[in-house]
């Protein structure tokens, strides 16, 4: 049957990639959420495949916020063979450091918690916080563009998103800052990327 009326416009059309994100974000919030809901010992799954993750002497991970699926088990396990580095928001530049002794973990803005100091090092491995993800590595954060700026600032590093299966899109735009991630690990799958 013929439909009557304007053709609807395609998905996104009129809105630059930044417009789009912006309407993802709210989203990808929502289905993070959800997994977070009913999908168990996710945390323990990405950590059974930290042996198929790349080589690394010093990797960064996160602290969880919000519904981000728990890192903590992985670093765990990958602390065994590598130091584990913290991010670490300072005069809006997002920096990695090593907790040594005498540095505590604070509260910081947006539920963050973060260390107090540190040694700051250069991570070979980058754990990605992200609210969603594609397949050929497309990621989208809270907008800040804290990892996309630093890794400009540090090429060479692996990267690796940690998410739940339920946060892949089909497909994400992509500015010319965007950093596409070299492999997404969810409790479901490692996908490499390329
Ligand atoms: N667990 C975790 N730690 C992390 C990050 C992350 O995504 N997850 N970051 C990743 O960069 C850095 C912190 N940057 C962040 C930047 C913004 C927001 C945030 O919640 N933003 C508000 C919007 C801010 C605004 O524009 O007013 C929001 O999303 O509601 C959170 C973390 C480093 N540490
Ligand atoms: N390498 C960069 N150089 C300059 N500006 C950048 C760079 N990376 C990001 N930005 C700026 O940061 C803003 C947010 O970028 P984007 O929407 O890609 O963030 P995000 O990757 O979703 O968030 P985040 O990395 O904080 O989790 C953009 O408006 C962009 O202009």
């Amino acid at each position: 049957m013929a439909r009557s009326g304007p053709t609807p416009a395609a998905p996104g059309a009129g809105q630059s990639p930044a417009e789009l994100k912006a309407r993802l974000r709210t989203t990808a919030m929502l289905r993070r959420q959800e997994a977070a809901r009913t999908v168990r010992g996710a945390g323990a799954a990405i950590a059974a495949r930290a042996d198929e993750l790349p080589g690394a002497a010093i990797v960064s991970g996160y602290l969880p916020i919000r519904d981000e699926i728990d890192p903590r088990p992985l670093m765990a396990a990958l602390g065994s063979t590598a130091q584990i580095a913290l991010p670490k928001i300072e005069d809006g530049r997002m920096r990695f450091v090593v907790m040594g002794e005498g540095d505590r973990l604070v509260s910081g803005r947006f539920g963050l918690t973060e260390p107090s100091g540190g040694a700051e090092v250069v991570p070979d491995l980058v754990l990605v916080p992200l609210l969603a993800f594609t397949r050929t590595g497309g990621r989208l954060g809270y907008g800040a563009g804290h990892y996309d700026r630093w890794l400009g600032e540090h090429p060479g590093r692996r990267t690796v998103g940690l998410a739940y299966a339920a946060q892949e899109l089909p497909e994400l735009p992509i500015e010319p800052h965007d950093h596409p991630l070299d492999a997404i690990l969810t409790e479901q799958d490692l996908i490499r990327i390329g």
